[in-house]
């Protein structure tokens, strides 16, 4: 019998119901659920009982009670999942064979790729990174400092690589879910995570199939009519590809939520007067674009770079007066030259990074592909603004 065998049998033990869907190795993409027949729109396809789900709830209490009150929800699962490795828990073996196994979970993740790749990221992307490596760091010394994290000299111990894998299952395969009916205190909303097996199998696309729950279980319906053979998705939320590849390790293809910054190619074309005139209306930075147009906030800043009075400017800001069709040219090339600038640090990262040798063909393959993406967008935006 193979691991989905065995899986399905545990599966079905635990009162887990697949309705036209099984798992299967899907090339790229680890793990996937695939419909074994086809299935109409809105037809549940697979029902998960909440007593399957590992939560702050299920997390023991030698485990949790020691944990500060605040302790973030994804630490004290990760340390539940690093202390259950110590000594597996045979309830888990089945769930615990369709995880990713480390070295591909530590591989596709930025946060454990070698420092010397880092600088290859996109600004944003490099943003979530730092601020995912604090939690992360926060996490670890919350951990570290629990009465029944393995001292020094104790074997078996909990390295930090060993933490950083359970707390990256966490990170990539917890659903949103919402414990208020069974707690007295509500849970932050970034806490209210649960693990659940079989469901996390989904694989993401930028739209998906519905995702649902009630105190009963999880309910994950069909959204369309889907062939034999077709994979099935969820969507993990509306995230652009800096977001995916820094917090699940991969990028889309297609997605609709994808999106470029602008800021490092836009700010430093403002002056201090300028930036202090956008700031004083709230709209100094944060500036994207997306495959269909550039944000409001973009042609807020660019309109002030291409306006001599501040106070035809304003009428733009305050009343969304457009100006005329010059004005409108005149903003439209200057956002050009921006693009072109952009373009320019792209084409010097792709070709420095082909230079590179340091870290594994994949982690580079993912990166000229997230550059290859942003150079995408800035070429069809620049092309979009030359004909309008
Ligand atoms: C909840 S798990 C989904 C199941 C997973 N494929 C597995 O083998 O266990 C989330 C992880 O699946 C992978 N994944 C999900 N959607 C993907 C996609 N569209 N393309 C590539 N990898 C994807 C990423 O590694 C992500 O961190």
């Amino acid at each position: 019998m193979d691991i989905y065998d065995t899986l399905l049998r545990w599966a079905a033990d635990q009162g887990i119901e697949l309705h036209g869907i099984s798992p299967q190795q899907i090339a790229g993409r680890g793990i996937g659920l695939v419909a074994t027949r086809p299935l109409q729109k809105s037809s549940t396809l697979l029902t998960v009982p909440t007593s399957c789900l590992r939560t702050l709830n299920t997390v023991p209490y030698r485990i949790r009670q020691p944990f500060p009150k605040d302790a973030p929800v994804h630490g004290v699962l990760a340390a539940s999942l690093a202390l259950d490795a110590l000594a597996p828990n045979p309830h888990f073996t089945a769930w615990n064979a369709v995880v990713p196994s480390r070295a591909s979970l530590l591989s596709s993740l930025p946060i454990a790729w070698p420092s010397a790749l880092l600088p290859f990221l996109p600004q944003p992307a490099l943003d979530l990174l730092a601020k995912q490596s604090a939690n992360f760091a926060r996490d670890w010394a919350l951990f570290q400092a629990h009465p029944l994290f393995p001292r020094a000299g104790v074997t078996p111990s909990i390295t930090r690589i060993d933490y950083l894998y359970h707390w990256l299952l966490v990170n990539t395969r917890t659903f949103y879910h919402d414990l208020s009916w069974s707690t007295s205190t509500r849970l932050p909303a970034g806490d209210r995570m649960a693990l659940q097996p079989v469901a996390d199998l989904f694989n993401h696309a930028d739209a998906g199939c519905g995702v649902a729950f009630d105190e009963e279980q999880f309910i994950i319906s069909a959204d369309r009519d889907y062939d034999e053979g077709e994979e099935l998705f969820i969507s993990y939320g509306a995230h652009g590809n800096d977001f995916l590849l820094v917090e699940y390790g991969f990028v889309l293809e297609r997605n609709r939520w994808d999106e470029v910054e602008l800021d490092e190619v836009l700010l430093p074309e403002l002056t201090k007067r300028q930036k202090g005139l956008l700031e004083e209306k709230g709209f100094l930075g944060n500036y994207v674009l997306d495959a269909e147009t550039e944000c409001f906030r973009t042609q807020v800043a660019v309109r002030l770079l291409s306006m001599p009075l501040v106070r035809d400017w304003e009428r733009f800001v305050d009343e969304e007066e457009e100006g005329s069709e010059e004005v409108q040219r005149r903003a439209d090339r200057i956002l050009v030259g921006i693009l072109r600038t952009f373009l320019d640090k792209v084409w010097a990262v792709k070709a420095e990074l082909e230079e590179v040798t340091t870290g594994e063909e994949g982690q580079r393959e993912m990166l000229m592909n997230r550059w290859r993406q942003i150079e995408g967008l800035l070429e069809a935006t620049i092309r979009r603004l030359e004909i309008k």
